[in-house]
């Protein structure tokens, strides 16, 4: 059942209990509860998902975050990168987490990503043949809300058809034509079918996590349909933020953490509840360190420095960060179509669409705002001596966005607009997430080192450059009329950096604060299978345990490293 007062909870001992209601753990809870006589605790610091329209319906997604009340409403520290800037670092807060405030896009990264994870893990179960079925797991296949042809826009063959999450292709738009047009134009950027084949370069269509005209979440296709099922014994706790992990004993002559501490939100009192089998940490990159720290686990000196008793050393305890920059490029445009700035401004058409989106689920609003996505390589040796992050040939170094009006915060007046979003997906930088003090409550400081190395400014020029060829294209010969704002008079390398540094955002996607290594080895922060090192009874399972970011958003490929972490925990005899 579904609880909002840690007090009315049935018991203060389960088998298992899952900290964060996210992706990692939306699905690790839903799976585990599969489990025969096994009794599983969700505990989230967020409200419940359901009633909340904003949440639900795709085209709303941009107002979500950042400083929402569904946000932890982080900023990261100034960024030497972006001239000092610190940016807003939104992190979906209620059931579903990020996956129901985020944009709903669906990407699963290429074969050489989860490749380099196996390599670097040492274990067979990350590869792309090893977590290919596990996406098809995930997935539903399903129409595209406006029920339009999607044939020459994704190949089915690639997609699961009965798993509980829905994906889709978007609905069409005005735009469609046109940009697919530059693929035939320009063989720099080539159509690609289905980026989601695993081989992603090339540009085509889009594709999102969906069901019915209304956002999919793992609190929509994981946790409620457990919730639901009369015969699995999920329990989930919502407005609880877990305050840190307690140690229940030694086992092996190593720590065993089975304890949860948490505290009702606005309300001081600590409870407590414990696992006799697992705690499975699912808090996302930035809560899952700080609460390990919070617990005394991660570098003892940083700890020492906070006033936090170390218990377990483990140094690469948020470290490793890695995000992806993305800058919006904008142009005016001639469009005699409808573009997102004419939702954004005229309230007549605005409730209109709206109370389509009611009524059928139908309309602009039923699909998220982005159109195209492609995903290219900077130029053979451009990169020459600065070295190449990307983790193989099927893997992009840049992502390419097309959006059907103006993207950004404040939509001008008058004037319609296209942006191409352009991505760094394979970053060499690393920043770190760290405490600022020791009380639970704090914001950990959050440093994404962003656009600190040599090779990843030069990939976001490149990627700026070929926005610029892109929109050269004989295909917005008639429909593009000039860039606008801090774009308007780009053309040097260096004035690209100057724009770059000077107006990219993130596209927050947090990984690797607590990444996989060999088992047996000192480095990182948890086993291949995903156990926290030289400790007993706890797991991490979200976007901290990448060793290397994927190029890709990330929500795809962590539902399926999830679907294969809880097959790793259900195989697993315990004691774990
Ligand atoms: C604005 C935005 C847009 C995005 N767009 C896309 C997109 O279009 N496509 C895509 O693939 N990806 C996108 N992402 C990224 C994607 O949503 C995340 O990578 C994914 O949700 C990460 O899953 P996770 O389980 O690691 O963490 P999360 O989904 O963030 O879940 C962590 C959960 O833990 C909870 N939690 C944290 N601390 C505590 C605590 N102390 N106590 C209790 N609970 C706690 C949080 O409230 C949250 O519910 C976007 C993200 C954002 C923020």
């Amino acid at each position: 059942a579904l609880y909002s007062n840690p007090t009315d909870l049935p018991s203060t001992s389960y088998d298992y209990v899952v900290v964060g209601a996210g992706v990692g753990g939306g699905v690790i809870a839903g799976r585990l509860a599969e489990l025969q006589n096994v009794r599983v605790l969700l505990i989230e610091a967020g409200p419940d998902n359901r009633g909340l329209e904003a949440v639900a319906v795709p085209f709303l997604c941009t107002t979500l975050s950042p400083n929402t009340v569904y946000d932890w409403n982080y900023t990261t520290t100034p960024q030497t990168g972006l001239f000092g800037r610190s940016i807003a670092y939104p992190r979906g807060r209620l059931l579903g987490g990020s996956s129901s405030t985020n944009y709903l896009g669906w990407t699963r990264g290429s074969q050489d990503d989860y490749d380099r994870m196996a390599r670097a893990s040492g274990d067979e179960r990350w590869s792309w043949k090893a977590l290919e079925p596990m996406f098809r797991k995930v997935e539903q296949l399903l129409p595209p809300p406006d029920g339009h042809n999607t044939a020459g826009q994704i190949d089915p063959s690639v997609h699961g058809r009965a798993g509980p999450l829905g994906v889709v292709v978007g609905s069409s738009l005005p735009i469609d034509d046109m940009v697919i047009n530059v693929t035939k134009q320009l063989p720099e950027f080539p159509f690609n079918l289905d980026m989601n084949s695993g081989k992603p370069i090339g540009l085509g269509y889009s594709q999102a996590s969906m069901r019915n005209g209304s956002r999919e979440s793992s609190a929509t296709a994981y946790i409620h349909p457990a919730l639901a099922a009369a015969n699995l014994r999920l329990d989930v706790l919502v407005n609880a933020h877990v305050t840190k992990l307690l140690q229940t004993g030694h086992e092996d002559g190593l720590p065993a953490l089975r304890g949860v501490q948490f505290a009702a939100v606005g309300n001081a009192t600590f409870h407590t509840v414990n696992a006799t089998r697992e705690v499975i940490l699912s808090a996302g990159a930035v809560a899952t360190p700080q609460i390990l720290m919070l617990s005394g686990i991660g570098n003892a000196t940083h700890l020492n420095a906070t006033g936090i008793v170390p218990l377990v050393h483990l140094p690469a305890v948020g470290q490793n960060l890695q995000d992806h920059v993305s800058l919006r490029s904008i142009f005016l445009v001639n469009s005699t179509d409808i573009t997102y700035d004419d939702l954004h401004r005229n309230a007549a058409l605005n409730a209109t669409m709206m109370s389509a989106w009611e009524r059928t689920r139908s309309g602009n609003y039923s699909s998220p705002p982005t159109a195209q996505i492609g995903w290219f390589k900077v130029p053979r040796d451009a990169l020459g001596s600065l070295g190449d992050a990307s983790a193989g040939p099927t893997s992009p170094h840049y992502e390419i966005v097309f959006v059907d009006g103006y993207s950004g915060a404040s939509v001008p007046e008058t004037g319609r607009y296209l942006s191409i979003v352009s991505v760094v997906v394979s970053p060499s930088a690393r920043g770190s997430i760290t405490l600022a003090s020791a009380s639970p409550f704090a914001n950990p400081v959050i440093d994404l080192a962003f656009l600190s190395t040599p090779a990843d400014i030069l990939v976001a020029r490149e990627a700026v450059k070929a926005v610029q060829r892109l929109a050269a294209a004989p295909a917005f010969k008639d429909y593009i009329v000039a860039p606008v704002g801090a774009f308007a008079n780009v053309s040097t390398d260096d004035q690209i950096d100057a724009y770059v540094r000077g107006n990219s955002d993130s596209l927050w996607h947090p990984a690797g604060t607590a990444r996989m290594a060999p088992f047996g080895s000192s480095e990182g922060v948890v086993n291949p299978d995903l156990t926290v090192k030289k400790m007993r009874g706890l797991r991490v399972v979200d976007t901290s345990i990448y060793p290397f970011i994927p190029a890709a958003h990330l929500q795809a490929g962590l539902y399926a490293v999830a679907e294969q972490a809880a097959n790793i925990i259900k195989a697993s005899v315990h004691r774990p």
